[in-house]
Formats: C-alpha cells, sequence, structure tokens
C-alpha cells in the first residue's frame, strides 16, 4: 500500500524515517544520519516564483558519486534519433506493435516512433510505444533529456522512484521529472502504453479561462508518492537518455536511495476518470483544446510545445451538428493514441495501442465509414462509452524514427477514400 499525497504542484514535506528531513533549512551543516543534501532543480533557479519546480532530496549516498558513463548498446529502437530525408506531407497509422519474445524490460521494451526537435533545444516532444515482459530489477533508468508521462495501455505499471512509489494500470497516467531515476516493475507479468518525453516547458494544468474555477483535471486528483527508499548495496546499472542517446553506468549500491524530500518537483499519477469533461450542450464540435489534460507551453502564448488531450466517454447531445471531429487542417501537429475501446473519427484501423500521427497542415478527419455515420445518425444523447483516445498535440512538426516509417500502415489514404461530390442545385453542372 502507497501513500500518496494530493494536490498538482504543492510543495510536500515527506520522511520514510522519522527525523530524516531537516527543519527549517535545506542544507544543515551535518544532516541528520549522515544523509547527503541534494537539489534536484527542474526550472533554472531563476524561474519566477510561480514557475519555480525543485525539491530538496536526502539520500544514502550523493548522485555524484558515479563512474563515468559510457554509450548503452540495447534498447535499438529507444531513441534511434528520426528520418532526416525529406518527408512527405503523408497522413500516417501504425498498428500496435509486438510484444517482445525474449525476456524485455521496460529499458529495452522501448520504441521510438517519433520526435521533434533536439533535446538540446530543450523544446520539443517525443512519443514512444513501450512492451514489456521483465521487471527492471537491478537497473534503473533516468532521461535527462526531459519528463516522461506515462500512459499505459495495457498491464499495471509498478514505478519505483527516487521520490517514492506509483501504482499505475491503463486508464491512469503518470509522469516521472526529468532526472529522477526510477525502476518500473509488471504486477501482471507485461505491459504495454505509450510514453510522451517532453523536453520542453514542464507540463502544468491549463488555464480555465471563462470555464471557471473549477473543471477538466481538477488538481486534488493528482497524487504524489511518499518518500520510500531501497538500502541496497548490491551492482545497479543505471541507464540514461542524455542529448538524444543511451548511456550507462554501474553503481555498487541502488540510487534509489532517497530517505526523505520537500519541495514541488515530484513524480505523481492521475486518473484520466477523474477528468471533468466539458463539451457543447447546443450545436457544433468544439476544438479539441476544450479536452486538454496538460500543457507544456512554447514561447509564444497560446501555441503549445506540447498538450496532452484525451477523448474520454461523454455525452453527445449537440443539434443539428456533425458530432464526430470535422474534416480539418491544422497549424500544430497531432499524434494520437488510443488506449481503449473505439474513436469516434476512426470506424476502422485505429486499434488499440496504435498510433497516427496528421502533421501540419494533413488534410484528415472522419474516415468514410464514421462520416456516413454521422451524417445520417439520428441526433439523440447518445453516450460515447468504453474509450479513451489521447493526442500529444505540438506546434513543432513531428518525424518518425526509420523503424516507424519502415511500419506506416501502407493504406492509411484509404480511409479518405470514396467521398461522394457535393451536388451543386446548378442543372448544368459538369
Ligand atoms: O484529428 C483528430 O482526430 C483529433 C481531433 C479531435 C477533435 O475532436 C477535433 C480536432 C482534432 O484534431
Ligand atoms: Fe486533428
Amino acid at each position: 500500500m502507497t501513500d500518496y499525497f494530493p494536490g498538482f504542484g504543492n510543495h510536500v514535506s515527506t520522511e520514510a524515517v522519522p527525523g530524516a528531513l531537516p527543519v527549517g533549512r535545506n542544507s544543515p551543516q551535518k544532516p541528520a544520519f549522515g544523509l547527503y543534501a541534494e537539489q534536484l532543480s527542474g526550472t533554472a533557479f531563476t524561474a519566477p516564483r510561480h514557475e519555480n519546480r525543485r525539491s530538496w532530496l536526502y539520500r544514502l549516498r550523493p548522485t555524484a558519486e558515479h563512474p563515468p558513463f559510457v554509450r548503452y548498446e540495447g534498447a535499438a529502437n529507444f531513441a534511434p534519433g528520426t528520418v532526416q530525408e525529406p518527408l512527405p506531407p503523408n497522413r500516417l497509422r501504425w498498428d500496435p506493435i509486438r510484444g517482445p519474445t525474449a525476456p524485455t524490460d521496460l529499458i529495452d521494451g522501448m520504441t521510438t516512433m517519433l520526435a521533434n526537435r533536439d533535446p538540446a533545444d530543450l523544446e520539443g516532444v517525443a512519443v514512444h510505444l513501450y512492451a514489456a515482459n521483465k521487471d527492471m530489477t537491478d537497473r534503473v533508468f533516468v532521461d535527462a533529456d526531459g519528463e516522461l508521462l506515462f500512459i499505459p495501455q495495457a498491464g499495471r505499471l509498478r514505478l519505483l522512484t527516487e521520490l517514492g512509489r506509483i501504482d499505475i494500470a491503463p486508464g491512469q497516467i503518470a509522469l516521472i521529472p526529468r532526472g529522477v531515476k526510477f525502476r518500473a516493475l509488471l504486477p501482471d507479468g507485461e505491459a504495454r502504453g505509450y510514453v510522451a518525453e517532453n523536453h520542453g516547458a514542464l507540463f502544468r494544468l491549463p488555464d480555465l479561462g471563462p470555464i471557471g474555477a473549477n473543471g477538466l483535471a481538477n488538481p486534488r486528483d493528482f497524487e504524489t508518492p511518499a518518500a520510500w527508499f531501497e538500502d541496497r548495496d548490491e551492482p545497479t546499472e543505471i541507464v540514461q537518455k542524455s542529448l538524444g542517446s543511451l548511456w550507462t553506468t554501474t553503481l555498487d549500491h541502488s540510487p534509489l536511495d532517497v530517505v526523505a524530500w520537500h519541495g514541488n518537483l515530484a513524480p505523481w499519477r492521475y486518473d484520466l476518470s477523474r477528468f471533468n469533461t466539458i463539451n457543447t450542450v447546443s450545436f457544433d464540435h468544439p476544438d479539441p483544446s476544450i479536452f486538454t489534460v496538460l500543457t507544456s507551453p512554447s514561447d509564444v502564448p497560446g501555441r503549445a510545445n506540447a498538450d496532452f488531450v484525451i477523448f474520454p466517454p461523454r455525452w453527445m447531445v449537440a443539434e443539428d451538428s456533425f458530432r464526430p471531429p470535422w474534416f480539418h487542417r491544422n497549424v500544430m501537429s497531432e499524434a494520437m493514441g488510443l488506449i481503449t475501446g473505439a474513436y469516434d473519427a476512426k470506424a476502422e484501423g485505429f486499434a488499440p495501442g496504435g498510433l497516427s500521427l496528421h502533421n501540419l497542415m494533413a488534410g484528415h478527419g472522419p474516415d468514410l465509414a464514421s462520416w456516413e455515420g454521422a451524417s445520417n445518425a439520428e441526433l439523440k444523447p447518445h453516450k460515447i462509452a468504453g474509450t479513451m483516445a489521447f493526442m500529444v498535440e505540438t506546434c513543432w512538426p513531428y518525424r518518425p524514427t526509420p523503424y516507424a516509417l519502415a511500419r506506416a500502415q501502407p493504406d492509411y489514404d484509404a480511409a479518405w477514400e470514396g467521398f461522394p461530390k457535393a451536388m451543386l442545385p446548378c442543372a448544368d453542372q459538369k
């Protein structure tokens, strides 16, 4: 049983051993029990107070004590870089990746599909899939390139992090801040899902504007774990993603040794079923920004580095309206995944665990079957149930990895084949 503190971005104080957390100062001359005080920054020291995120960690040994990193040779599909040749402006879609046959932990089970920008720009986002069937026992992972948003699609994850333990199942998400080490256990023996890796400004809750003080993802539903540590003097490998590549070193102890911490930079989990979905009660299909769970702003107001948007169960009541997503071309780029059920714009070919990419200006929208169905449906109140799709929308066009480009569905364009031509009233129309 893990304890959690409710609230988003709160200042938490937590100790796994009474007396481990210093009182009234961050860095006493001699922290209790000989612990090492270490500041972990998620924003620049000088970030404005309302943006500033950091935590103080009190640990058995300092992070600084580690042998040099060398290139990690495993995880061939994790962060291989994206295709650099000219990218055709085609819409792309993928079936779920195959699960591993050999024992594969979360690190080696990562497949990078899409990415944009260079992590060194401190902007951009990458979309990875994972499929694993083995616990991480004697190694941890840490991402220096960004925070990791885990979106399980099948199988639970138990994330043992430097700052505490997080349990999530499909329908829940978890965030691991940049630089926080963790290992992943698979309570169901195997697990698959998505990871959005955010190199830019930290994910936060979107402004609510005229919605008011409540709604969408409510802060109290985010849960941050209490301090927990392992005191294990066994060889432990650290695999680190740094500047787009993977590195490894081995400690003689587990670095998950933070006995106490305080601050407002910490992992959290969130149950997507808590999302307070707001939608039209009159007409038209609103822009999907109304379903934003988290946003990572860019330097341009209103133009997100990354938005995490969900399409949850909801009532559809719009009158005289085409209710599913409309045809559109977007200056933002849209990566979409499906956790469960069916997505109302795609009757076929978009399976749970699959992925699609509609890059900037790609014409897309309902496939032919969805368009026909929704154009002729009786517009009575209708519950979209048993589904959860999501989108990682970004202002930076995505590039697929070579692995992804080689495995895209060959016939995705056919989703929009065969629309009947509009018939104008003019009799002599050609
Ligand atoms: O393209 C998509 O399926 C995602 C999407 C959903 C929606 O409801 C409106 C716009 C949009 O891009
Ligand atoms: Fe779209």
